[in-house]
């Protein structure tokens, strides 16, 4: 049985895009969505994020045979007790969480008898809320599902249908095992790119109007980054604490050894470290996850 009707709570930049993909992806799923925030659910409505923006988080998902639960991860656990009273017996209910332990422990303890099918869709952009979405964010990219060993596998292909009807290519994963590897591909970077925006904008001797005026490649990038949503940041870090703080160790330590090359004028440390990264970003391009593809990064996004 593939689903006919899906729920999305929160519809920002990723429920936005998920509303809107289904729309046009998978036109006969029919989609009803609710947002905490009023404005965000005048804005969805006016765009046709879903086919109807519901007045309540109750009415969206009443009829609903999945529900996507699209907030920010700290803001979970509320999203999936607001919808436990009309719940229908038997739906799904999954998240697009950029952490996934936590999440599913704060869906579990709002839910304990729904069928959960937790999900990451790796694809998203710096900006945030209603107006951010479109329909072909989750075009080739990868989403992936961390479903404890007991859930149904039929729930599970289920929503691995929907995932792929919307163009991305789905794995499966071990929920802590996701959140080691994203807090090095993903968490990280976003703390890095945060810091040297803030370590620029601090320092005494360089004033902003310098940064921002010889601003040179590498740091518009960071800044791009440096510019996403504090509030979902601020989530991520401290759901995925463990992971991030384990990945931050490590990166310390190599950068304690870089610094350490560059006061002894160690140029082979240096130049060995940057020919093996170099090949990094080359098996990337190669894999087409690259931002810059035709699709992604369009200036209207
Ligand atoms: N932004 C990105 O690039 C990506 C984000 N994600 C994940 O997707 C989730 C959503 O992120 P975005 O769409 O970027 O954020 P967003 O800020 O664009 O949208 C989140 C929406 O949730 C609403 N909301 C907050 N608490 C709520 C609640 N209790 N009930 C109902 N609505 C509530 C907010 O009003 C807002 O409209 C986060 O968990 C994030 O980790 C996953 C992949 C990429
Ligand atoms: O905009 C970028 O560079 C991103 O890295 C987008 C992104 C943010 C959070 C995720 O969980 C997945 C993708």
């Amino acid at each position: 049985m593939s689903i006919e009707r899906i729920a999305i709570i929160g519809l920002g930049l990723i429920g936005g895009s998920i509303g809107l993909a289904l729309r046009e992806m998978l036109p006969d799923i029919a989609t009803t969505g609710w947002d905490a925030d009023r404005d965000v659910r005048r804005k969805a409505a006016e765009r046709g994020l879903v086919g109807k923006v519901s007045d309540s988080a109750d009415d969206a998902v009443r009829d609903a045979q999945l529900v996507i639960l699209c907030v920010p991860v700290g803001a979970m656990g509320a999203a999936a007790q607001s919808i436990a009273g009309a719940l229908p017996p038997g739906a799904i209910v999954s998240d697009v969480g950029s952490s996934k332990h936590s999440v599913a422990q704060a869906i579990a303890k709002a839910l304990p008898d729904a069928v959960v099918v937790p999900a990451h869709p790796v694809a998203g952009t710096e900006k945030s809320g209603p107006e951010a979405g479109f329909p072909e964010l989750f075009r080739h990219r990868w989403c992936i599902l961390t479903p404890e060993d007991a859930t149904p596998a039929e729930a599970v292909e289920q929503v691995a249908a929907v995932w792929q009807g919307l163009g991305a290519k789905v794995e499966i994963m071990e929920p802590a095992h996701h959140d080691l590897v994203l807090a090095v591909t993903s968490h990280i970077p976003h703390l890095i790119a945060y810091t040297i925006v803030g370590t620029a904008s601090d320092l005494e001797d360089v004033t902003r109007g310098e940064v921002i005026k010889y601003s040179a490649g590498g740091f518009r990038d960071f800044t791009r980054i440096a510019a996403s949503d504090p509030t979902m940041w601020r989530d991520v870090f401290l759901t995925n604490r463990d992971a991030v703080l384990e990945v931050l160790g490590r990166f310390t330590e190599d950068l304690t050894a870089l610094q350490r090359a560059i006061r002894n004028g160690d140029g082979d440390t240096l130049f060995e470290l940057f020919e093996r990264t170099r090949t990094i970003r080359r098996s990337i391009i190669e894999e087409g996850q690259d931002d810059a593809r035709p699709d992604f990064g369009r200036s209207d996004h």
